[in-house]
């Protein structure tokens, strides 16, 4: 068997068209412009990538558009008072902190400053009870992207065996939610799991966020699963020519490619989808902060 590949790139530009199409909408309709900011402390090369592409997209699909470029020594009072600032701010309803930041400034203290209706990461306390528990709001760009993915393969996940290998607050324990509000039979998988390949050829639904380049092996795979592939990892290249890199997930991807149903591809899978759903998330805060109900059909 060989894998069909999941074009992430397209599903997102998909879902970009709609999202500008309900910005439109909220514009015409009730004079709202949503607004997002999103803000990069220091200069790390891939992160610089993703605040650029997070700051042109949200534009491009017309929301009020903000990016701030803090430099690599700002201190973590000075990051604090400019989220106090955006948290007042009428014109902005989403306001996004790049990860990581420097070790000089705490992510918690960070994520805890964002007012929680401005959170588009769904990082704050409350949004990740909200997710838990199932009412309206955010959800964590990467697994929403993942989720939506996936609801496109299948009917129904009912019943299916899921693993989630990698236990972060960012991707894995949100992933582990959303599935199981699919109804599927959830295994979350972590550097101490007894037996990973095991547990992985068990599952219909494998999705990995570990964050090491092709650490899961193709024959791990169960024949016909569905494989989404979260990891982002550089590695060397010599074939490309001296010095050159490119970019690879956390499965084997040509392994895996062989034996699973279908695939997401790194890049051009779940990447863009990240992106994509941050714009959602954004229409999301836009529309409950103003007091409207949103847009149910977007990441549905
Ligand atoms: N505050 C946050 N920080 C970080 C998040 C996040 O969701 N919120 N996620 C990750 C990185 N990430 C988003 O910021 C992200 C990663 C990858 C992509 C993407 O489009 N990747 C492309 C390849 C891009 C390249 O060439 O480097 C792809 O996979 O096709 C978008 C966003 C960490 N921090």
């Amino acid at each position: 068997m060989t894998a069909r590949i999941i074009d992430g790139k397209a599903f997102a530009e998909d879902l970009r068209g709609r999202i500008a199409g309900h910005v439109n909408r909220l514009k015409t309709d009730h004079q709202l412009t949503p607004g997002l900011a999103v803000v990069i402390v220091g200069h790390d090369p891939a992160s610089q990538v993703y605040v650029t592409n997070k700051a042109r997209q949200t534009a491009e699909v017309g929301m009020h558009s903000e990016k701030y470029e803090l430099p690599e020594t700002t201190s973590e009072a000075e990051l604090l008072g400019l989220i106090t600032r955006l948290n007042a701010d009428p014109k902005i309803h989403g306001i996004l902190v790049q990860l990581p930041l420097p070790a000089q400034i705490d992510p918690t203290r960070v994520i805890l400053a964002i007012a929680p209706e401005k959170d588009v990461d769904c990082f704050t306390p409350g949004s990740v009870g909200r997710l838990a528990i199932g009412l309206p709001g955010p959800v964590s760009c990467t697994p929403l992207g993942c989720l939506m993915l996936l609801r496109n393969e299948f009917e129904s996940m009912a019943g299916l065996d899921a693993v989630v290998i990698g236990r972060s607050n960012l991707v894995g324990k949100p992933m582990a939610q959303l599935l199981l509000r699919e109804n599927c039979t959830v295994t979350m998988a972590h550097s101490r799991t007894r037996d990973l390949a095991e547990v992985v050829r068990r599952a219909d639904i494998v999705v990995a966020a570990v964050g090491r380049a092709k650490m899961i092996a193709g024959e791990w795979i169960k024949p016909g699963a569905t494989v989404i592939d979260v990891g982002i990892n550089r590695i060397d290249a010599p074939e490309k020519g001296p010095g050159k890199t490119r970019l690879v997930g956390d499965v084997d991807f040509e392994g895996a490619k062989a034996v699973a149903g279908a695939i997401t591809p790194v890049p051009g899978g779940v990447g863009p989808m990240t992106i994509a759903c941050l714009l959602a998330n954004t229409v999301t805060t836009a529309s409950l902060i103003n007091g409207l109900t949103p847009p149910r059909d977007l990441t549905a």
